[in-house]
């Protein structure tokens, strides 16, 4: 009998996923929908959250040792610090077996992280190239932004055309127009990425898993390109302004870059991020009205609102998101977080903007909720 020899090659290294895509692209839906497949068993997942004010781990429903939230900065940014230590600090808890097998690690991005710093990463850094190997890129695309988000942000043409797949999202929003124009726009960005129309996140581990072995050969050569200057900055250290760090690290909250930062960004110029918290619980049909014509004025510079908000005499936090003019239905948590800052159940709302003061906002919010709304990190 022929007992098939031990292939040599087989590679034993731990699969890893990037899920990418712009602002309120569906992907914390998409993983949710992910986290119930019984497939899943055995996964990390690592999210990069926008500081101690994320709520995107407060919005998965399956929280265990195996989810890690990376809220130190913006992943792309601080890749070198925070993604190598957590991938690190995986591996070696899995050895110890404090977590229950890992078989796959899958990496959530920000909505305007910029793939190639943890693509290049990933496929370089010495102690995670031996024992982790990137499987795939999987990209989210709005179908009813992407058109406009393609047009301003270089982070999201990025995300894009370094796909190994892309899931085009909230098909049940899109008009066949819309969804055509799109999947050319994708297309042309990267030709050899199979696109996949998924509505309301439902989306099998088939659809994100599996991709192969990541090969910037396969992709226009623009991410060949882009994977070689990472290589450069990474041997020269180059210094990178990030767009937010977490309060008390090198003295910095959530802040707009300055002028001379913007020089080391990664990030689409006039791009910054605040967070408003308001003191009082908020009287919901005021701080509506206020929120419509926020959006109705300023929705093409709004990129992106999340938040939790304290309603008056609603004891459960409700869940706000806003990606330009649109405001997705509110849904509540079943408890407020009891960690900080949210165990203080104020509201607390983050603006990812474009060319937009925060003083407009404060300014609209205050005069409709009847609370002036104030900065903090
Ligand atoms: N109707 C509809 N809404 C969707 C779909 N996918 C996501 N959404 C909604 O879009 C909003 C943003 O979705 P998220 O999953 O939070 O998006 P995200 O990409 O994780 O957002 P960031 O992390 O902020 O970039 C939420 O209110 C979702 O419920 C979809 O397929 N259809």
């Amino acid at each position: 009998m022929n007992i098939p020899a031990q292939s040599a090659d087989v590679d034993r290294r731990i699969p890893v996923t990037l899920l990418t895509g712009f602002l309120g692209a569906g992907k914390t839906t998409l993983l949710n929908h992910l986290l119930r497949q019984p497939q899943m068993e055995g996964s990390a997942v690592l999210i990069n959250e926008f500081g101690a004010v994320g709520v995107d781990h407060h919005l998965v429903e399956k929280v265990d040792e195996s989810l890690v939230v990376l809220d130190s900065g913006c992943i792309c940014c601080s890749v070198q610090g925070d993604l190598v230590r957590a991938l690190k600090s995986l591996f070696m808890r899995a050895l110890r077996r404090e977590l229950k097998g890992l078989r796959r690690v899958l990496i959530e991005t920000t909505g305007l992280a910029d793939p190639a710093p943890v693509i290049h990463t990933l496929m370089a850094e010495p102690f995670l190239s031996e024992r982790y190997r990137l499987d795939g890129v999987v990209t989210a695309v709005d179908l009813t932004h992407a058109r406009e988000q393609l047009a301003h942000h270089n982070e999201a043409v990025r995300q894009v055309a370094m796909a190994d797949r892309v899931l085009l999202t909230k098909g049940d929003l899109a008009a066949d127009a819309m969804r055509a124009e799109v999947g050319a726009l994708v297309a042309a960005l990267n030709p050899g990425a199979r696109q996949i129309e998924v509505a309301g996140g439902e989306v099998g581990p088939e659809a994100v898993f599996g991709c192969g072995l990541y090969d910037p050969a396969g992709k226009t050569p623009d991410v060949a390109a882009w994977l070689g200057e990472e290589a450069v900055r990474a041997a020269h250290r180059a210094p990178v302004a990030p767009l937010w760090r977490r309060p008390g690290r090198s003295g910095a909250g959530v802040h707009s870059l300055t002028a001379a930062e913007q020089e080391n960004s990664r990030h689409t110029p006039g791009v910054s991020a605040f967070v408003l918290v308001f003191d009082e619980p908020l009287d919901w049909f005021g701080f509506s009205d206020g929120l419509a014509l926020l959006l109705q004025v300023y929705g093409g510079r709004i990129l992106r609102i999340k938040g939790l908000l304290n309603v008056a005499g609603d004891p459960l936090p409700r869940v706000l998101q806003c990606v330009q003019h649109s405001v997705y239905p509110a849904s509540s948590l079943p408890a407020w977080p009891d960690s900080a800052p949210y165990d203080d159940r104020r509201s607390r709302l983050v603006f990812i903007v474009r060319e937009l003061a925060e003083d407009e906002v404060i300014s609209i919010l205050g005069s409709f909720t009847g609370q002036l709304p104030r900065r903090t990190d």
